[in-house]
């Protein structure tokens, strides 16, 4: 007899102009191995994977120019809508314009290109991935994302996407965007997590209509990511896991919800089926008062996703450190010279 494949039923949230945005998305960043080489090897995981999250419900699919994998999700989709699991239309796809593609015109060639990767006619999101623009040699370009957001409000015109945002933007950033932008962002894609609570980020983006994706939600909690200096929780945190027993889930899933109670989309990625299925089944608890409480006393401000080999070009949206190298994963070090990114 075969069993009955599991589904989720993840609620949305409604981005300002009316589009509904699915609570929990699929992340698709695969990393960096140890030669710093983008983990390319693991694009047929993550079809496997992608197929499976799918198949039991998820309907965002969170993607980048810089992953590298927009073919692999574009072949992934075509097949889940040729099988009839799902339309296109009940999809949400974000993609976003990497940091050498920051001239106005240059945002439509990069959206165009994204869209021939994954084989579609419009995405439902466009991104500006950073807000620092820099040229595929390294240099500097000091171009105004004001300008780049102009470029992708043009994009939003000509109907290749459904809603454009910005990922990465600090609270100067989003208030001089604000200030000067006909379309108001549909989001900030930004880290936030136990340690990242975003407090004032948060709440000024959800003043403003701004829906808050968080990225890297686990931070340093989850084995893959912890290291001996980050911070507690751990996932074996004792109040974390007193917490999840109380509600019968998995800490991730607590970390997870807590970021959902406080109106913030998430877009968790994993390869193992498993994960996959728990960090959406989430839907079916909630946290009462006091157990907010407690988790938010671990925000201490720590970041996990810290790019400060970047850290002297224009808009670097965070705080300076004093030894840029410190404290960035072997596998992050020489990162930024492997970003450099082709068009095709
Ligand atoms: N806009 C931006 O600049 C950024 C955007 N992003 C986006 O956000 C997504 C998520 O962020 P990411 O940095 O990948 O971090 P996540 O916080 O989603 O963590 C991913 C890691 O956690 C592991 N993991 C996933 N679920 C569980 C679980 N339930 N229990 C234990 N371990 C788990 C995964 O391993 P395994 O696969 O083995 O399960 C993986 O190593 C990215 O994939 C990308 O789409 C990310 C960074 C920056
Ligand atoms: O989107 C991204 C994926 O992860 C990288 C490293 O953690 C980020 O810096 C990048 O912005």
């Amino acid at each position: 007899m075969r069993t009955a494949m599991a589904k989720v039923n993840i609620p949305s949230f409604k981005l300002n102009n009316g589009l509904e945005i699915p609570a929990v998305g699929y992340g698709t960043w695969l990393g960096l191995d140890e030669k710093m080489e983008f983990k390319i090897q693991d694009a047929s995981k993550l079809v496997e994977a992608l197929s499976y999250a799918i198949d039991i419900g998820y309907r965002h699919i969170d993607t980048a120019h810089l992953y590298r994998v927009e073919p692999e999700i574009g072949q992934v989709v075509k097949k889940k809508i040729a099988e009839g699991v799902v339309k296109r239309e009940e999809l949400f796809i974000t993609t976003k314009v990497w940091q050498h593609y920051h001239r106005e015109a240059d945002v439509e060639i990069s959206v165009r290109a994204s869209l021939k990767r994954l084989d579609m006619d419009y995405v439902d999101l466009v991104l500006i991935h950073w807000p620092m623009s820099i040229s595929q040699d390294g240099v500097d370009e000091k171009i105004d994302y004001l300008e780049t957001y102009r470029g992708l409000e043009a994009v939003l015109k000509k109907g290749l996407t459904k809603a454009i945002g910005v990922s990465n933007f600090n609270l100067e950033q989003m208030k001089r965007l604000l200030a000067n932008c006909n379309v108001v962002p549909a989001t900030n894609q930004i880290e936030v997590n136990l340690n990242l609570g975003q407090k004032e980020l948060v709440e000024y983006c959800q003043s403003k209509g701004v829906l808050v994706v968080g990225f890297t939600t686990f931070g340093s909690m989850v084995p893959s990511r912890a290291t001996p200096d980050s911070p507690e929780p751990k996932i074996d945190n004792l109040t974390m896991v007193t917490i999840a027993k109380k509600y019968g889930k998995a800490v991730t899933q607590v970390a997870l919800r807590y970021l959902y109670q406080r109106g913030i989309a998430t877009i968790p990625k994993s390869l193992s089926k498993n994960r996959v299925l728990e960090n959406a089944s989430i839907f079916d608890f909630e946290l009462d008062k006091e157990d907010i409480a407690q988790i938010a006393k671990f925000d201490n401000g720590y970041r996990t996703d810290i790019p400060s080999f970047w850290q002297d070009y224009s808009n670097y949206p965070f705080e300076k450190i004093a030894n840029p190298m410190q404290g960035i994963p072997l596998s992050l070090r020489e990162w930024k010279n492997g970003a450099n990114l082709d068009i095709d």
